[in-house]
């Protein structure tokens, strides 16, 4: 058999929503027994379907963006021009557009693929389990495991929301070698909504994938000010993205027609560590902001920046 682990994969049994929702051992027996096999399995997934490994790159990426960064990351003396990017819209809550519309098609028919794969896929239970999502850092059992995808993955956290999330909230230096991600998906007939909660991270960010002929109305996502005690209410555009503080409240309003898709990337120290709010904040020269994990393509593991298996879910 050619692709033996991915018709093995494929032959599995997802465990039961309501199991999952129960968080019942069986279903942890599941992802973490089968862990080499789906990793094999999206091995396999991407020679079987010759997904091309360089169609993720940093071409999707919004030009000014993309420039600004890799000038930064050339001369960071220059990064005063990604910070002003970013638009500050509350206190620890900003807005940049990330992704070029005109380029998401790429990699919405690679997660659609990805999604028809047969697969087996953990949705993040985040809030409530999201049905159209999936978990997305190496950390996470049952994850998008295509090695194209986590090579993407690996450059959208460290080579731009990590020293971008350091410019904007120079607390997080310390508490932002490990990261996270996930995928949600609202619809009015599925999951609709995520009650005001905090994130466990030092940062987030959240960058929404609508294509350009995909509208939605309802979805906008509320941000608490707890100093004044006022709402501001952001809406996502297609490729637009929120970078904010994990510890401000927030709240994702019900869906009421179309759908919204976003990749939620997460940043925290070892084992889960988060600033401590009132703490000093160390200054930082702009070269340690823009210093590197030494190879991006390097899976996971780098020498400066070592991750750990901690998921927060
Ligand atoms: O609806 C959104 O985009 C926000 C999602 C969110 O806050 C979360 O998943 O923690
Ligand atoms: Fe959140």
């Amino acid at each position: 058999m050619a692709y033996q682990h991915l018709e093995a994969a494929r032959a599995l049994t997802l465990p039961s929503r309501e199991a999952m929702l129960q968080r019942a051992q069986s279903v942890q027996q599941f992802w973490s027994g089968n862990q080499e096999l789906l990793a094999n399995a999206w091995n396999e997934w991407e020679a079987a379907e010759q997904v091309d490994g360089n169609s993720l790159n940093c071409s999707l990426l919004d030009a000014h963006l993309r420039k600004a960064v890799n000038a930064a990351w050339e001369d960071p003396s220059k990064e005063l021009d990604v910070k002003s990017l970013w638009q500050q819209v509350a206190p620890g809550v900003y807005t940049c557009q990330f992704f070029n519309p005109e380029q998401l098609g790429k990699l919405r028919a690679f997660l659609e693929k990805a999604w028809d794969a047969q697969i087996p896929l953990r949705p993040p239970y985040g809030i409530v389990l999201n049905r159209k999502g999936a978990m997305l850092d190496a950390r996470s059992e049952g994850h998008l495991a295509a090695p194209s995808f986590q090579q993407f993955y690996r450059e959208l956290i460290d080579a731009y929301m990590r020293p971008i999330a350091r410019l904007l909230f120079p607390e997080i230096i310390g508490y932002d070698s490990q990261s996270f991600g996930f995928s949600i998906n609202y619809q009015p007939s599925t999951d609709t909504s995520i009650r005001p909660h905090t994130d466990a991270s030092s940062v987030t960010l959240n960058i929404n994938l609508n294509l350009p002929t995909e509208s939605f109305s309802g979805s906008a996502v509320n941000f608490f000010d707890a100093s004044t005690g006022h709402t501001n209410e952001l809406m996502f555009t297609p490729g637009s993205a929120i970078i904010h503080r994990g510890s401000v409240p927030h709240a994702a309003l019900p869906i009421t027609s179309g759908e919204r898709t976003n990749f939620v990337f997460w940043l925290f120290g070892k084992q889960g560590s988060l600033p401590n709010p009132k703490g000093d904040v160390q200054p930082v020269d702009s070269k340690a902001r823009w210093s590197m994990p030494k190879a991006l393509n390097d899976n996971v593991t780098t020498a400066s920046f070592p991750q750990d298996s901690y998921a927060p879910f």
